[in-house]
């Protein structure tokens, strides 16, 4: 009988390792980071107060499609991601998680989400199964096939702030559409900078998103260059539609700069540890600006 008990009932560790298998197959921080843009955006519209219930719903609802959109990517990509050293010990590639088992899961969470978002207004749930199905069938097919993915790609950051927004009011505005295009030009050097460090994998896995140079190509440099530099002239220029104060406006300015001086860097040379610098700028850079729009909110509010 205790046998049986012990063959079928989960051990705390089996389930703390099966939690942390669901927090890689749904790349946990990065659909943190997405599902914080999206309280950005909510907070943002200042329509209403900060009532803990919706905000609730929005952050979980948000997390599970992004969580689900994510698995769903490692169950599609799973044979290449087994071929890239980055990401061959993801749970699916490295046998740790069943392909059924990742599958079920990701779309229970990609329906649990949009049905919690789908209680606070329709447009909201529909923006999210947009970046969801963009995501999965714009971004990842096109990945092996052209270096223009990253622009289908971008689209899943870009909107998640307006998801906030028009969880909020019911309507897109004008400061969400502002800070989805900041993030959407934020994610090219983002891409580009870490695809430096992983030329050579994302070459074993097959992917096509960027040119087959050692020397990381002059091109795409100037493209890093060309979109940090934009970067900075748009989030500088927010203001002007009403995203932000001043604590943005210093924030934006001084986190704008030093990205753009590590991406001239890799410009004028290029070298991996370049190229990790500029990586880790712009993980920093998002977190910065999005606090700043917080600290601003409160000073006014
Ligand atoms: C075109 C869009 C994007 C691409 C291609 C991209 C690519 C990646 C990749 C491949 C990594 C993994 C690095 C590693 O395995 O070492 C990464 C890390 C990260 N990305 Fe992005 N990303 C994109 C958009 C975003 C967005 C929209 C956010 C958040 C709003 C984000 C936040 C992060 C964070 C926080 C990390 C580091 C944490 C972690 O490794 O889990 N990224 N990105
Ligand atoms: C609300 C909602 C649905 C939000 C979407 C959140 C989401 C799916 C963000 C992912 C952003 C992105 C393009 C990551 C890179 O994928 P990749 O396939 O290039 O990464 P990999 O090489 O590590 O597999």
């Amino acid at each position: 009988m205790q046998q049986t008990q012990i063959a079928t009932t989960p051990s705390f560790t089996e389930l703390k390792d099966l939690i942390q298998l669901y927090l890689q197959l749904g790349k946990f921080r990065l659909s943190m980071m997405v599902t914080f843009t999206s309280l950005v955006g909510y907070l943002l519209s200042n329509e209403s107060d900060f009532k803990l219930l919706p905000v609730g719903i929005l952050l979980a609802g948000t997390l599970l499609v992004a969580m689900g959109a994510n698995g769903l990517n490692q169950w599609w990509e799973q044979e290449r991601d087994g071929r890239m050293l980055r990401t061959r010990q993801r749970p699916l590639p490295s046998g740790k998680l069943s392909s059924v088992h990742a599958c079920t899961i990701c779309l229970l969470w990609t329906i649990a989400g949009l049905f919690l978002l789908a209680q606070l207004n329709l447009l909201t749930a529909l923006l999210a199964a947009f970046v969801w199905f963009s995501y999965l069938f714009l971004y990842t097919p096109l990945k092996t096939r052209s270096s223009l993915a990253i622009l289908a790609g971008a689209i899943t950051g870009a909107l998640p702030p307006v998801m906030g927004w028009t969880a909020a009011t019911g309507e897109v505005g004008l400061q969400a559409w502002a800070l989805g295009c900041i993030l959407y030009i934020w994610q090219i050097p983002h891409f580009l900078a870490l695809a430096a460090l992983y030329q050579m994998d994302y070459q074993r896995g097959g992917y096509k998103m960027l040119p087959d140079d050692p020397e990381y190509d002059h091109a795409t440099r100037s493209i890093i260059v060309v979109f940090s530099a934009a970067l900075l002239v748009v989030s500088l220029l927010s203001p002007a539609l009403g995203l932000g104060g001043i604590v943005y406006f210093i924030c934006a300015m001084l986190g704008g700069s030093w990205l753009l001086i590590q991406a001239v860097q890799l410009f004028r040379t290029f070298s991996r540890p370049r190229a990790r610098k500029l990586f880790i700028a712009t993980i920093l850079y998002l977190p910065l600006i999005m606090c700043a729009l917080l600290l601003d909110l409160l000073f006014k509010n």
